[in-house]
């Protein structure tokens, strides 16, 4: 550790820092720890106040629910939480005021990409997903029946691929007399003709409900050859923001691993992150994507991004990192630091010390999870004002993106809002938090339903509501994202088509999706709904009452038979243990985990919160059994060893799980789940991960 105005500072950190990061920045190494040094001593109190604050609620509403047992009476509840200071006055009437957003989070309705920082290939992946194949995405996914043929291009296929390619563009973007299937390849007459606006080449550029779709005209093309208009591909634009994710997607511990994901996230706003790899048995070095060129209907030249506008999302609150060490000796709170470094990194992009540049208004745009409350987004906005002090930015040059994901917040938005009106560049709802919260702040009264059937319960439908009616009351509309939680289940592309149109349906203007596929499937729905008059038709609608948000998702006599406790037991432990077992054994913190069905699922530590507090609730409750929590422990961890036999670095859990960290892990999440501040997973996967990493 290195002594730097007072902190003590890991060597890689201050290395990584000094060398990387504060060349080009005019910012003196010295000026720069003294000033981080003088923002952890100005907030880290607070901070700390904030988590007491935290605990004392959760233990006062633990102590409510003992004594007064379902079901619940709501005038009651409501009240004790108002005098618990748990709900507070709304704020009056006010409109948001954030200034300098990129269109791409005020103006243009489209996919936002999620992507862990700590991969550089799948980062680059995601930068670039800006564009993406519509051809490509429908081929290799179950978007269209069936699966491709092996043995080179199938055919068959290809014409559903590109029957579903023109269906598409005919109700996207229609032609004034004729079907596309028609269409020979000349300049398209459109019904509203001001759609095309450009070539790149022969290359048709369209834009309808501020998205972009490019014809790829390629008779030399396998494709394009057999098509009587040379249409070899219809490009559509698809991934518009992507969220560079520090948090519940990754394995961060340490230094090293803090660093890593800096680093990234330094390349990113350099534009000069690289990465070689092995690719069907071919090196292939991977860099971000050009701005792409066209020339307009009246000859003149224009560009279009050619990366998708990046967001980094720091961690909440709640855990500190031995990064740093504070001058009580003491870990720093990893979330300013976050706040520190990655917003200091962002001064390459605003200071253009790279050929490519992310926003071309001049923000900063940082994402801030798991806020409790109106007191909890004031901290972070008076933390990002001392941060922009710092590197002498403008005020409200950094933005900030609020997950609407603890039950607190839902329940004070206006306000929460309120506390960053002038900073705001989106609200969202991360329903896989917010329902972990909502199992951990009732976990004491009762059990609750089974994970299913908690998606239909009236909490879930009036927090969906509210976040957009809210935002659209506090004027985000037209100047911030009103933003919609992610697809997790990467490989059901068709049942992704089928629903995640409700998201724009519902008045967001973008929705998480998993994958640059997801991303380029999930655009096709802005085009089939103009967001921004769903917006103005839900601006006149009343708000949906926040007793329905109030209301505990609790079991109300539904008779479970043993075996659909069994299976709901069965399911939560394997998910856990797929997850778990290689975020403490390999440090991956975002997995595709196979369901009991075989479903792959996108697991992070979002839905490990839901799952391990769902089983620390049924064993409070005496739904299930320690005995048959540990029986289904052992026969899931022999099924995910199973599953992961082809993994070299893997090591099994089945066959001695004393001895394995990544099952102990497992274990701790649920038998200790309910003392877990929140019910998060960080403190104990942290913890595990280290000693792993310790040679444990
Ligand atoms: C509750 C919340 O907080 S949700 C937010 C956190 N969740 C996320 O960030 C999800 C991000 N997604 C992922 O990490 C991955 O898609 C997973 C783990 C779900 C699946 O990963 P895999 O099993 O490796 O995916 P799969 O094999 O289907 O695809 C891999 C390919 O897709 C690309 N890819 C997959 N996901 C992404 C992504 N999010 N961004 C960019 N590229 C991606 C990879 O680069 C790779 O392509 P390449 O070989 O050309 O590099
Ligand atoms: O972060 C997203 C969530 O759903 O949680
Ligand atoms: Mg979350």
């Amino acid at each position: 550790m290195r002594e730097l105005a007072g902190l003590k500072v890991a060597e890689e950190l201050a290395d990584f820092i000094e060398a990387q990061v504060l060349p080009g920045l005019d910012i003196d190494a010295g000026a720069f720890w003294s000033g981080a040094a003088d923002i952890f001593s100005r907030f880290v109190p607070r901070n700390r106040d904030l988590l007491q604050k935290r605990e004392a609620i959760q233990s006062k509403i633990d102590a409510w629910h003992r004594e007064n047992p379902a079901p619940i009476d709501a005038d009651a509840y409501r009240t004790f939480l108002t005098d618990l200071g748990y709900l507070v006055p709304e704020p009056d009437a006010f409109s948001v005021n954030p200034q300098n957003v990129d269109p791409e989070l005020a103006q243009i309705a489209g996919p936002q990409l999620v992507v862990p920082v700590l991969n550089a290939r799948f980062l680059l992946n995601a930068a670039n997903a800006r564009w993406g194949s519509l051809y490509d995405a429908l081929y290799g996914t179950d978007a269209i029946p069936g699966t491709p043929k092996p043995g080179g291009y199938d055919e068959e296929r290809g014409a559903m691929v590109i029957d579903w390619g023109r269906q598409f563009l005919d109700r996207a973007v229609p032609l004034e007399d004729q079907l596309w299937s028609n269409w020979d390849g000349s300049e398209p007459k459109l019904k509203a003709p001001a759609q095309l606006v450009g070539r790149n080449g022969k290359n048709w550029l369209i834009r309808h409900n501020g998205l972009h779709v490019e014809i790829v005209i390629d008779p030399d093309h396998p494709v394009g050859a057999g098509d009587k208009a040379g249409v070899a591909d219809i490009v559509l634009e698809s991934a518009i923001s992507t969220i560079c994710d520090f948090e519940d997607s990754v394995a961060a511990v340490d230094a090293q691993d803090k660093v890593l994901g800096y680093s990234n996230w330094l390349g990113l706003m350099k534009g000069d992150l690289r990465e070689t790899f092995m690719k069907g048995g071919e090196e292939m070095t991977r860099t971000l994507n050009p701005d792409r060129e066209y020339v307009g209907l009246d000859g003149e030249s224009f560009t279009l991004p050619g990366r998708s506008l990046l967001l980094a999302r720091n961690v909440g609150h709640l855990m500190t990192t031995p990064a740093v060490h504070l001058p009580d000796g003491n870990e720093a709170p990893e979330g300013i630091l976050d706040a520190i470094v990655t917003a200091t990194i962002g001064c390459h992009d605003l200071k253009r010390t790279g050929t490519l540049s992310n926003s071309r208004e001049g923000s900063i745009y940082l994402v801030k999870p798991k806020m409790h409350g109106p007191e909890e987004c004031a901290l972070t906005n008076d933390l990002f004002d001392a941060v922009e002090d710092m590197l002498g930015l403008a005020r409200h040059t950094i933005k900030v993106g609020v997950m609407d994901e603890e039950r607190r917040t839902s329940a004070n938005l206006a306000a929460c809002i309120h506390a960053v009106r002038d900073r705001i560049m989106f609200i969202n709802t991360g329903f896989l938090d917010r329902t972990g919260d909502e199992i951990h702040t009732a976990m004491r009264a009762g059990a609750m339903k089974r994970k299913g059937a908690m998606k239909e319960t009236p909490w879930i439908a009036a927090y969906e509501d509210r976040n957009v009616q809210i935002g659209l009351a506090c004027g985000l509309s037209g100047k911030a994202q009103i933003g919609k939680g992610m697809w997790a289940m990467p490989d059901r592309m068709a049942d992704m088509l089928a629903e995640k149109i409700g998201h724009p349906r519902s008045g967001a203007n973008t929705a998480w999706v998993p994958s640059p596929t997801a991303a380029t499937l999930h655009a096709t729905h802005y085009h089939m709904v103009d967001v921004f008059a769903r917006q103005d038709e839900r601006a006149k609608e009343t708000i949906a009452p926040l007793s329905d948000l109030l209301t505990i998702p609790l079991h109300r006599g539904e008779n479970w038979s043993p075996d659909e406790i069994r299976a709901e037991l069965e399911n939560n432990a394997q998910g856990i243990l797929g997850y778990v077992v290689r975020w403490v054994d390999q440090g991956v913190g975002c997995s595709k985990v196979p369901n009991i069905d075989d479903v792959g699922l996108m697991e992070d530590r979002a839905t490990l919160r839901i799952s391990s507090q769902h089983i620390a609730n049924w064993l409070e409750h005496g739904v299930v059994s320690p005995e048959e929590v540990d029986e289904v422990l052992v026969a899931m961890a022999q099924k995910v060893d199973a599953q992961n036999a082809g993994d070299p670095a893997y090591r099994p859990m089945a066959d001695n799980p004393d001895q394995s960290l990544a099952f102990q892990a497992a274990r701790a999440l649920i038998f200790e789940g309910t003392e877990q501040p929140s019910g998060y997973t960080e403190p104990l996967l942290h913890a595990y991960r280290q000693k792993v990493k310790a040679g444990g």
